[in-house]
């Protein structure tokens, strides 16, 4: 899936490197532009092969892209399925092109790859984190600042519920923060909810029909939530407001867990014919004890965030009026702690859990593959998008 590696794609296609989506506009070129012979070209597509240090997927999308307008011209191909996750990150950026002339597509690939040279490459290792867009995306936004990666869920007109191209961006922010400069990585949502989980429609409108549909969305989630399971860095949630479903469940790999007191959190799987995921099946019996974890998991009820401080689900409540000042006062100053100390400490408590977590993150997948497909699931999800049920 996304993850595949520099050397694989280079064997895959040698001249074409392995891409994510990367905006046209936020190429920093190192020259004046000049007009780039073919020769020049060619020579850039044989420099790009000899790159000792992987350029970053951002990058390498950008250098596919280009390559493509310059040698095919404009975008000629049809979109790849939603769960093609590379070839549709591709085609995406080739598509971003639009009709950029082969002959600037040409000098833009040039002038890219001279900007990777070995001498740019250090310069750029230096650069503080300070506030810069990392990621550029609709319902993801990822921002790093003071030492914190910033991941927020934007999508407040459908109270951040999460669909596959986000499923997706996550994947890439967190591969992304495990890399930066920064200290510690953050959650949280834009609006009134932190999240409202996953969103309902992501079945009913991929194509191929529901099977193909819940075959791709167990592959996805695995993924996902491996990417939670493996991150190296301090991952603290500061949930603003209600958490549903997935937000909710994947809290149990979090490190640190602030909530305002308006938030509630509710994992509402039997209503929806549904079981849980992000190994909650697990880390919740172990978190707050066999009893409580199924009242939330099985029967649904949605606690107040008081009642998930009790249960050691959240870290500490804050007064709504207060929450966010406090909450990134404190977080700055924990991201001024001693980086490695904290990966290394993180790495001593997860280490012999993650075996575990690994298996049952599988076996939630495979079993969730089922749920989607029982007339039970698809019930509650065809209620809910016709009105008659809510929450
Ligand atoms: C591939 C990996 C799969 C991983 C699986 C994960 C399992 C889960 O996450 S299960 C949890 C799924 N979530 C839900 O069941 C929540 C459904 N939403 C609601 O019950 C309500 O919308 C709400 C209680 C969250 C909010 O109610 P409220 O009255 O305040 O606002 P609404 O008018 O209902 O919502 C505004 C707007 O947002 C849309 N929306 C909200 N949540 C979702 C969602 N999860 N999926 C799709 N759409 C959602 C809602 O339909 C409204 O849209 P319109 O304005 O267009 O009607």
């Amino acid at each position: 899936m996304a993850a595949v590696t520099w050397r694989v794609v280079r064997r895959w296609c040698p001249s074409l490197p392995q891409v994510f989506r990367f905006p046209v506009a936020q190429v920093h070129l190192g020259r004046p532009k000049m007009r780039a012979s073919q020769q020049d070209f060619e020579n850039a597509v044989n420099q790009v092969k000899l790159l000792k240090k992987d350029p970053g997927n951002q990058v390498k999308l950008q250098l596919y892209a280009l390559y493509k307008q310059a040698t095919d011209g404009p975008c000629n191909v049809s979109k790849p399925g939603v769960f093609d996750l590379v070839n549709k990150a591709k085609w995406e950026a080739w598509n971003a092109l639009g009709s950029l002339p082969k002959e600037t597509a040409r000098q833009n690939y040039v002038d890219l790859v001279s900007s990777l040279s070995p001498s740019s490459e250090a310069s750029n290792q230096g650069k503080s984190g300070a506030d810069v867009k990392v990621q550029e995306s609709k319902d993801i936004v990822v921002t790093s600042e003071d030492g914190i990666t910033k991941i927020m869920f934007n999508r407040p007109p459908k109270k951040n519920a999460i669909t596959f191209q986000m499923y997706q961006d996550i994947i890439l922010a967190l591969k992304n923060a495990s890399t930066d400069n920064s200290a510690i990585t953050v959650f949280t949502g834009a609006g009134d909810y932190y999240c409202s989980g996953n969103d309902l429609t992501n079945f009913t409108s991929a194509s191929g029909g529901m099977e193909k549909a819940a075959e791709g969305g167990a592959v996805l989630l695995r993924e996902f939530v491996n990417s939670f399971i493996d991150f190296p860095k301090p991952l603290v949630a500061v949930v603003n407001g209600p958490a549903v479903g997935i937000s909710v469940t994947l809290l149990g790999l979090f490190d640190a867990v602030y909530a305002s007191d308006k938030a509630t959190f509710h994992t509402p799987f039997s209503h929806l014919g549904q079981s849980p995921e992000a190994c909650s099946s697990y880390t919740f019996p172990k978190i707050m004890g066999s009893a409580k974890a199924t009242e939330m998991l099985l029967f649904g009820k949605k606690l107040t965030a008081r009642e998930a401080c009790a249960q050691g689900l959240v870290t500490e409540v804050f007064p709504d009026s207060t929450f966010k000042k406090e909450i990134w006062t404190r977080l700055k100053a924990y991201a001024k702690l001693p980086p490695n100390s904290m990966r290394i400490s993180k790495q001593l408590i997860r280490k012999n859990e993650k075996e575990k977590l690994h298996a049952v993150n599988a076996e939630e997948c495979s079993t969730l593959k089922e749920r989607w497909l029982s007339e039970e699931c698809i019930n509650a999800i065809m209620s809910f998008l016709s009105r008659k049920s809510k929450l």
